[in-house]
This record gives structure tokens, sequence and C-alpha cells, in this order.
């Protein structure tokens, strides 16, 4: 009898046990399934409101891995953000075109100690490092309180930018709209500016032949991608090298700020936009500004980067001596950026020159596209790789191509000097 009711005891425990356990494992599958069933949603909500044409340049691709670089939002979470943003995202405040979340002020307060971690100034505003709780490390760019742009235009510019997304684009991440200021947040990009890399003083850290060609590459992509691949498509209005920013991979983005248009700008009595010396002189006589005006400053800059001089440095008079000159055959040589120290392709700097001396012409018509204009500078990079270039004469001796997995070895040392400077306090620099 005290046997059976021994077994009786045991039996029921097991019995317990295992219902507990099934019960336990229901409820696992139960919020699994909801979870996966929040973010596909979520997702499809995403995919439904950034209109990226099917047939854009690589606009498939592009779309789903933008903001999947080195220094960028990675995982998912409950809402299909990265997980990291979550925390920073004011409750239920969400931009429903755009699916950016908001940030709250004290947040972004906090993530630059006050807002005291200034790394740029542009004509919107200060631009900060913001170290955020979760170790993410995001730039925010608090727009000047005097701008007259009111609580609805921010959000339909908010919601514009918000739509796009490129690997060769500074992601906006965030926004903020909160004690009557208005902050944007972007993915933060650890190399700086172009500028910076062309105008820095240090001559032995002067960016490469190679490494020009590759940034070259990027922006004209990212461009593309604006004329051609965003619905509706946008104008840039604003190429210059301080607007193009790299990150850690030494990648080319270029910053997709405030302003940016629609398909078109015609606006006889507004006052010319955009910054002197890269303007299409096209655009200052009819006051339209169109995708070619985009395409003339980008042969602008397509200068500046072979020439390592800026528009206000005389560079539009250098390239058109350089040009008559090449009727007396002598060629682009002459305005190469010497801190190259000779080091370039000759026949790459002719092809690029060429592409970029078509992008300045002065009828609008006889200017590439900006899909033509990447066509050409990948055929001019393949070509690299197949080993069909000669680099110049003047450095025979040291000629060296550069293949990706040199560039990345390029780059972890400049990674580590970098941290370098960082472990040091006395040498912190935010503006890197
Ligand atoms: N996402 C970012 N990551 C790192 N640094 C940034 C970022 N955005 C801006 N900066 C820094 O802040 C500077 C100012 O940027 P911002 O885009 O506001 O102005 P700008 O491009 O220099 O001028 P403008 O406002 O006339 O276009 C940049 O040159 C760069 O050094």
């Amino acid at each position: 009898m005290r046997e059976e009711s021994i077994g009786i005891v045991i039996g029921v425990s097991i019995g317990v046990v295992i219902g507990l356990v099934l019960a336990i494992f229901a409820f696992f599958c139960h919020r699994y399934h909801r979870k996966r069933s929040q973010i596909g949603n979520s997702s499809s909500r995403r995919a439904a409101t950034i209109p990226i044409r099917a047939h854009g340049a690589d606009s498939c691709t592009i779309l789903s891995d933008s903001t999947l670089g080195p220094e960028s939002p990675i995982k998912s979470g409950r809402y299909g953000l990265p997980f990291w943003l979550e925390g920073f995202k004011k409750s239920s405040n969400m931009l429903p075109a755009s699916g950016l979340p908001e940030y709250a002020y004290k947040d972004l307060q906090k993530a630059t100690h006050n807002f005291t971690t200034v790394i740029g100034q542009g004509a919107f505003g200060p631009v900060y490092k913001a170290q955020m709780s979760t170790g993410e490390t995001v730039a925010v760019k608090v727009l000047a309180t005097n701008s007259k742009q009111g609580e609805k235009e921010f959000h339909t510019e908010v919601m514009l930018l918000g739509r796009l997304h490129h690997r060769n684009l500074v992601n906006l991440v965030g926004y903020c709209a909160e004690k009557g200021q208005h902050m944007l947040v972007y993915v933060y990009m650890s190399n700086g500016s172009l500028a910076s890399h062309l105008y820095g003083s240090d001559v032995n850290e002067a960016l490469c032949w190679d490494l020009r060609v590759n940034i070259a590459l990027d922006v004209a992509k990212g461009l593309e991608y604006l004329h051609d691949g965003a619905v509706p498509p946008v104008i840039h209005r604003d190429i210059k090298s301080s607007n193009i920013l790299l990150d850690q991979s030494m990648r080319a983005r270029q910053v997709a700020d405030f302003g940016l248009s629609r398909e078109e700008m015609v606006d006889k009595h507004a006052a010319i936009r955009g910054t002197f010396g890269y303007l299409d002189p096209e655009y200052i006589s009819s006051g339209t500004f169109t995708k070619k005006s985009d395409v003339y400053s980008f042969g602008v800059l397509l200068f500046e980067i072979i020439a390592g001089r800026n528009p206000q440095q005389g560079l539009m008079e250098y390239v058109e001596l350089a040009a008559m000159n090449i009727e007396g055959k002598v060629g682009w040589e002459e305005i190469v950026d010497s801190h190259l120290q000779g080091n370039f392709h000759v026949k790459e700097l002719s092809e690029v020159a060429a592409v970029a001396y078509k992008c300045i012409n002065r009828a609008p018509n006889k200017r590439p596209s900006m899909r033509d204009i990447v066509q050409v500078l990948t055929r001019i990079l393949k070509s690299r790789h197949h080993g069909n270039h000669h680099k110049n004469s003047l450095s025979a001796t040291d000629e060296v191509f550069i293949d990706p997995d040199q560039l990345e070895t390029m780059i972890s040392v400049t990674d580590h000097r970098r941290e370098e400077s960082k472990d040091n306090p006395a040498t912190e620099v935010y503006d890197e």
C-alpha cells in the first residue's frame, strides 16, 4: 500500500514536471512567432515606404545593405530597428513614413557631453560626436535655432531623407525635435571629410592615387542612386569635398543633407543656393537646377581630387590652362596634386580628367549622366585590376598596385594610429 502511494506521488510529480516543461516550451514558441511576425511587418512597412525603383542601379542590394556598414546599426530589434537604437527611441514617436526613430533630447545631451564634442560646423549648425550608452557612435547635427523652418517642414525633410538608403550616402538614423531644437542623427564617419584629407598638412598622409579614384567612384555611385535609383529622383545641390565623408574602410559617402530637392528646382526668384565654385554656370544664369547641375559640381570635385586644390584656390583656372595645353599635347599631369609626388597612373589620370572635363561642359546636354560616369570609372578601375595601367614613369622604382588586401592593411595601420591617439586623452580629437 505504502509502495503504491509512493508510486502515485512519483508519477504525479513526473507528470507535473513534464507539463511544466511543455508549458514553458509552448510559451517561448508563441513569443518567438510573435516577434518574427513583428519584424516581418516592420520590414514590409519599410519596404513599402522607401520607394526604390527595382531597375535603379544597384537598387535592391543597396537598399538592403545600406545600413549594414561596419559603422552602422546592424541588428534588428522589436520595431525592425537596430537594438541599439531602441534604447534611445522615445516611447511611441516614430515618423510613420520614414521609419526613423525619434531620439530623446536628454539622451543626445548626455551622449555629447552636454553638446561639447564638436566635430564640425556646417551651414545648418554644429555637428557633434555622440557616444551612446550602448557603445555606438553617431554624429548629431544640430540645426541652428534661428532657422525659419517650422515643425512641419522639419518632419517633411526628415521623411525625405529617411527614405534614402545607399552605401555611398551618410545615412540618417534618427532625429530629435524637442525643446525647440531640431537635430539629425547620422551614422558616424570615423575618417572625416575628403576635404580634410586633401588639404591636411601631412604629406605622408596624403591620399594615394588609387584611393582617390575609388573615392571618385563611390561618390559617383551615391549620386547615380539619387538621380536614377531614388523615387522621386533627388538632386543633391551641394556636391563638394567637405560633404564627402570617409568611413573606417575609407569608403566615401556623401552627406544627404537638408535641402535635397526633388527632381528639378526652378525658382528664378530664390537666392542662388549651393557653394561658390561648384555651381553650374547654367543654373546661375537660368535659376534652374537640374541633375546636370550636380554633374557639373561632380566634375569640379573630380578635378579637386586630381589637383588637391579647391575652387577657392583657383582650381578651375588651372583646369582651363591645362585643357588649353592639351591641344598643344601637354596633358593633365601639370595639375596633378604635388602631394602625390608623381605617384599616379598616367592613363588613369587622362581618363578621369577627360570625364571631369566633360562634366564641366558649359552646355548641360553635353555633360554625361551619372550613370555614364559610373560606367566609365568602373571600367577604369577594372582595367587597373587587370594590370593594364602603368604608373607615371617618375615613380618606376616604387611601382605598387594597391589591391583590396593591401588597402585593408593600410587602413588598419591608420586605425591603429587613431586608436593610439584615442588612448592618449591629451591628443584626443573629435574630427578625425
Ligand atoms: N556623419 C558624420 N560623421 C563624422 N563627421 C561628420 C558627420 N557629419 C558631419 N561631420 C563633420 O562635420 C562637418 C560639417 O558637416 P556639415 O554636413 O554640417 O557641413 P558641411 O558639409 O561642411 O557644409 P554645408 O553645411 O555647407 O554643407 C563635416 O565637414 C565633417 O567634418
